[in-house]
């Protein structure tokens, strides 16, 4: 579809918000109007810059060692119906937990979803974001029908110092009836074929990933609590004529379980790095975008849950000076009104509990209600010594 034109002008930055948020035409217009250089509103401070200096190179990586390397972990063994106790699956089983432990990020190939599906999902989301402005429109939180779909910009705008190059439709998932209704057709079915073919990938995940935690069973309850609720979020990045002095998304944390990402083949996701003591480091890796791979990633809700032994990694999005991304991440969640704290099977081995029990719709309420700020959020959820 041919971009729409604007033809304004931005004297100020009351234009900008106008623009951008109040006629819901998102960065995506600022993008598209040429601008020489981003509006002042966009620019992050300079600690929050993605700096060349602070990227780990792969080939630096490989020199130091092997061991910094986010593994690339191939799930066929696992899906292909294989005895739990076959060494070859125990060795993927293995190595997801391992990366899960280290890193809070890996990525899966032969995930068992179809790679038609992940194409259709890629499509639908340009299809989307290249609709008319009155079209996209219907789905601001001023005009959407329901708080389960919502097309914003940035991450929240009413509380960020600094905006994020990025507009984004947020799908919380209700029911195929409400999905019908409400969320927009251009979209609607890719993405709830996304969400359904996932599912056998996200139940073989969570099996493998308890069973370490020494939960075996997961009954009713516990899928519940782990993967109770699910949203799918279209991220679109259009290019930056400024990438070094903006970000895409800013450092976070998902406040998932897990997060299943979808990007497409135009690279910018960063995690943290690590130190030499297995802390955070300073420097941030570059996950590579893999022709029909998925990322996997740790959430807050994860690491509360395993008591601080899986961790929910730091990551973030630069922009790009010429070309537009999308990335589709799922977020896996417990439901609102589910309770979450460290698991009784984790702690039955004598574990002093490092978090307490949060109402989850209180902890993500929490996340909403400030910019992005690293791995603050989990503070939250702390137990703290007195
Ligand atoms: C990292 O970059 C991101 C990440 C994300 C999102 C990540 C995730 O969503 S992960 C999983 C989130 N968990 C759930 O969705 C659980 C189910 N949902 C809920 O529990 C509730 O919807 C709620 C989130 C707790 C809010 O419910 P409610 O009490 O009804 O309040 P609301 O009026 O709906 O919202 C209050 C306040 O929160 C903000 N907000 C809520 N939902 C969204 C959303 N989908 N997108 C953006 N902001 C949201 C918002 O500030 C609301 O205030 P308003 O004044 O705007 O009403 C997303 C984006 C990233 O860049
Ligand atoms: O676009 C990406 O690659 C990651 C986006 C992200 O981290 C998020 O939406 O939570
Ligand atoms: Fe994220």
């Amino acid at each position: 579809m041919a971009p729409t034109i604007i033809s304004i002008t931005l004297e100020d930055s009351t234009d900008v918000t106008d623009l951008v948020l109040k006629q819901g035409h998102g960065v995506k217009a600022l993008s598209e109007m040429g601008l020489k250089s981003i509006p002042q509103q966009y620019i992050q401070p300079l600690e929050e810059r993605l700096l060349i200096s602070k990227i780990i190179m792969p080939q630096q990586h490989q020199q130091q060692q092997q061991s910094m390397i986010i593994p690339i972990i191939d799930m066929s063994q696992l899906l292909d119906g294989h005895d739990d106790d076959d060494d070859q699956v125990l060795m993927v089983a293995n190595s997801i937990c391992d990366a899960a432990e280290k890193w809070g990020f890996f990525q899966v190939v032969n995930h068992g979803v179809p790679l038609q599906v992940l194409e259709n999902v890629k499509k639908a989301t340009h299809g989307f974001f290249g609709m008319p402005p009155e079209e996209k429109r219907k789905y601001s939180k001023e005009n959407s029908p329901s708080n389960n779909v919502r097309l914003t910009t940035s991450f929240i705008p009413q509380v960020e110092k600094a905006l994020e190059w990025k507009d984004y439709l947020s799908l919380f998932y209700v029911s195929d009836d409400e999905a019908e209704a409400l969320w927009p057709p251009i979209c609607k079915d890719q993405v709830l074929e996304y969400m359904k073919s996932s599912k056998t990938l996200s139940n073989r995940l969570v099996q493998v990933l308890m069973k370490r935690l020494n939960v075996h069973e997961i009954d009713e309850t516990k899928q519940s609590l782990l993967m109770g609720s699910l949203r799918a979020n279209l991220n679109y990045y259009p290019i930056c004529p400024n990438p070094e002095l903006t970000v895409g998304v800013g450092r976070h944390s998902d406040v998932s379980t897990f997060t299943i990402l979808l990007q497409d083949d135009v690279g910018g996701l960063y995690v943290r790095g690590m130190d030499a003591g297995g802390g955070g480091g300073d420097g941030w890796i570059h996950i590579p975008p893999i022709d029909g791979a998925l990322v996997i990633n740790i959430g807050d809700a994860l690491q509360i849950m395993s008591n601080g032994r899986y961790k929910s990694a730091e990551h973030r999005v630069a922009a790009n000076g010429t070309k537009n991304r999308i990335s589709v991440p799922l977020f896996i969640n417990p439901r609102p009104q589910d309770i979450i704290g460290p698991l009784p099977e984790v702690l039955a081995r004598g574990e002093k509990p490092i978090y307490k029990q949060v109402l989850y719709s209180d902890y993500v309420k929490h996340f909403y209600r400030k910019a992005h700020d690293g791995k603050k959020t989990i503070e939250f959820a702390k137990i703290t010594q007195n």
